[in-house]
């Protein structure tokens, strides 16, 4: 059997990934975070887990560095999924894209009125297409993290983000304007690999997509 290298960020994709890995028969056998190592070994002598940032993990698979990762359909975008297979939506790692303002920004009459909007986000990509489909003019700043800060120090107008309970919104006297899109993360694959180890990565596709259409098991 080839080896089979999936790649996974720490955080909400490694956890809500492993109930399917489980229905695969597949165990990761450290747990992330507690140990250092960014090889994790499972209880399939074939299969190991490396772990790398969110962003990174289409760029891992897309260049052969895993046959197979877990990303968010927001990182795909903006990476572009070239050189990717996408057969499946995990339905996991769920939330929206949306616009956010401050609670006292009158958003719509900016929007009305045809001015041109500062808008700091990390999803450049997503946020030039949304508002171009609008004809809304928007200067973008490009931010790594904590999004949420650029309206309230003047940096930006409004943001572009991933709203999901809106409770970091609201801590931030932030209210959402717009959603954009809904997002789960999706798994991706090598397109060479896939042909080249297909034994091997079709019987995880196929419990994976079982997994799916059960739902989620009660915790
Ligand atoms: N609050 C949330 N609720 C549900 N899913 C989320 C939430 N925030 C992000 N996600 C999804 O989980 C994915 C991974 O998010 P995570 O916070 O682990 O990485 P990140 O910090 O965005 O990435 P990086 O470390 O590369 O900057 C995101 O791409 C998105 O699809
Ligand atoms: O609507 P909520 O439930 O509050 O979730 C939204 C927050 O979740 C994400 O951040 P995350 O918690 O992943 O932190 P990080 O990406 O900044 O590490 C996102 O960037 C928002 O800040």
């Amino acid at each position: 059997m080839p080896t089979i290298t999936l790649a996974l960020s720490k955080g909400r994709i490694f956890d809500e990934t492993l109930p399917l890995l489980a229905a695969a028969g597949i165990e990761v056998l450290e747990d992330p975070e507690k140990s250092r190592k960014l090889i994790l070994p499972t209880n399939q002598p074939n299969v190991r887990v490396v772990l790398v940032r969110a962003t990174d993990v289409p760029t891992y698979v897309e260049h052969g560095g895993a046959d197979l990762g877990v990303t968010g359909k927001d990182t795909l975008i903006e990476h572009g999924g070239q050189g990717l297979y996408q057969p499946l939506d995990l339905q996991i790692a769920k939330c929206r894209m949306s616009v956010a303002v401050p609670a006292d920004f009158d958003y719509a009459s900016a929007v009305r009125q045809g001015s041109r909007l500062k808008v700091a986000t990390k999803y450049t990509t997503i946020a030039r297409d949304f508002f171009a489909s609008k004809s809304v003019h928007v200067d973008l700043i490009k931010l790594y993290g904590s999004m949420e800060l650029a309206p309230l120090t003047g940096l930006a107008d409004a943001i572009v983000d991933l709203v999901s309970t809106g409770k970091t919104l609201k801590a931030n006297n932030l209210v959402e304007v717009e959603q954009i899109m809904d997002i789960s993360s999706r798994l991706v694959v090598n397109q060479a690999a896939l042909k080249l180890k297909q034994a091997a990565i079709r019987p995880i596709l196929d419990a994976f997509t079982q997994a799916i259409q059960k739902g989620p098991s009660p915790s």
